[in-house]
Parts: C-alpha cells; structure tokens; sequence
C-alpha cells in the first residue's frame, strides 16, 4: 500500500534469515546516498523490535522461540514508524545476540526522506504491511541460507556449531515454513540472487526516485 500522504518513502525488505537482506539493503542505502547525499535514507532492523526479555534468565532466553512472530515488538515498530512520518525522532531499542535481549542504550533515529525496513516477520503483520511502499522477498534457497547463517552465528553472534544447527531444526526452518515463506505472497517484488542481482537493484532504485518525485 502506498502512503501518499506522508513524504517519507518505506521499504520493506524480507526473507529467511541469512538470505541476504542486509546485504541487499545495504547495497541500495549505498546507491542512494551517493547519488542522493548520506542523511536521505536510515535503516531500521526488525530485530531491534524484539521484546525485551530481562525478566527472565539467560538461560530461559536461550530457549525463546526468536522466529515466531510473538517474540516482536511490532506495536513498538509501527509506533515508531508512524512517528518518524509525522516528522519526530525516535529512540530505536539496541539488540544483542549475545545476551538475547535488548540493551540498556537505545540510539536517536532522525526522520529521513527513504527508511529501509529489514527483518524476516514483517509481511506477518497486516499492520507492519499497511507502513510500506514497497515490499521486497530476498528470495534463496534454504540450504544456502543454512550455511551462510552457521558462519555468521558462530563468527559473529557468538554461538555453537550444535547451537545453530538444533535452533534451526527446532524452531528456524519449522518457522519459515510456517509464517515467513507464506508471507511472500505480500511482496510486490520477489528477488533471486539478492544483493548479487544487479538489475533488481537498479528497477527498485528507479522505484524510489520516482515515489520520491512523486511525494
Ligand atoms: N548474494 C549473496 N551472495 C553471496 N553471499 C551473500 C549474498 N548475500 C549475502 N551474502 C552473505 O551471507 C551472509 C548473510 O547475509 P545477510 O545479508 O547478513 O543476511 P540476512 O540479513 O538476510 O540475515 C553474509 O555473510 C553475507 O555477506
Ligand atoms: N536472540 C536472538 C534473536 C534472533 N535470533 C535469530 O535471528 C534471526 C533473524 O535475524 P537475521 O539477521 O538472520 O534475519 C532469526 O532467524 C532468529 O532465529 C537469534 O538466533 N537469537
């Protein structure tokens, strides 16, 4: 749907988790800040949006099901979308994967002319639907995923070979099929190959200049 009343232009990017979607988001935050200047465009990661969980222990918060659409903030996100079209800054939740929760720091987000909405429960949310202009699937096969979320986990989120793989026959894979895979459907553009795919890149670029000039 698109917000003609609002200057600000949003777009949603989803898909499995490891599919691509920072990547391909990134690459078109980058294209627009050169050709558009650095403060046009922010992004905001679903994943900030998890409900804080600092009522539980550590290790209950080990065993929260992260890929069920419950364990989101959306109420907040959407809150704080609408409070960045009507102009307001807002102050977005930090997340740490390490500790499984929100931290105590939040960061001021400005409002900008472009927002980029990135995380993998978004088209879950008739409400979250209802905020975008444009919907993007990054759209890669689930054994590529698999592999490129093991490197990253184990890299970067500080987690175990065995921890990945049984969260991901648990509650990931199970999960996708359940809410994310059916959520395509809501995408106006479904996209292979994601921040490799060059020509994607470039019509959904056009996509927003236009909504841009149009607002
Ligand atoms: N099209 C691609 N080809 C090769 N590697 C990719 C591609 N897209 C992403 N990656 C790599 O896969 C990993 C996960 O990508 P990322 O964009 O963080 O996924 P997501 O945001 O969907 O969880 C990163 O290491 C990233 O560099
Ligand atoms: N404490 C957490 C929170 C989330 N996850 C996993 O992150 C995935 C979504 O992030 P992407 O960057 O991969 O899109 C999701 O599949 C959750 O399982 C987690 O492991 N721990």
């Amino acid at each position: 749907m698109q917000n003609q009343d609002h200057n600000i232009v949003v777009i949603g990017i989803s898909g499995a988790s490891a599919s691509g979607k920072s990547l391909f988001s990134q690459t078109i935050v980058n294209d627009i800040r050169t050709e558009l200047g650095d403060s046009c465009i922010a992004v905001i990661n679903e994943d900030s949006y998890y409900k804080d969980q600092s009522h539980i222990t550590p290790e209950q918060r080990k065993q929260t099901n992260y890929d069920h659409p419950k364990s989101m903030d959306h109420d907040l996100l959407v809150a704080h979308l609408k409070q960045l079209k009507s102009g307001e800054s807002i102050e977005q939740p930090q997340y740490s994967y390490k500790v499984n929760n929100r931290m105590a720091e939040t960061k001021t987000v400005a409002p900008t002319k472009i927002i980029v909405l990135e995380g993998i429960l978004l088209f879950t949310d008739p409400a979250i639907r209802e905020q975008l202009d444009i919907s993007i699937f990054v759209d890669t096969p689930l054994d590529i995923c698999l592999a490129r979320r093991i490197q990253r986990d184990v890299k970067e989120r500080g987690r175990t070979l065995d921890s990945v793989l049984s969260q991901y026959h648990n509650t990931v894979r199970p999960m996708f099929l359940q809410f994310v895979e059916p959520s395509k459907q809501y995408a106006d553009v479904i996209v292979p190959r994601g921040g490799k795919n060059r020509i994607a890149i470039d019509i959904i670029n056009a996509k927003i200049r236009d909504l841009l000039a149009s607002n």
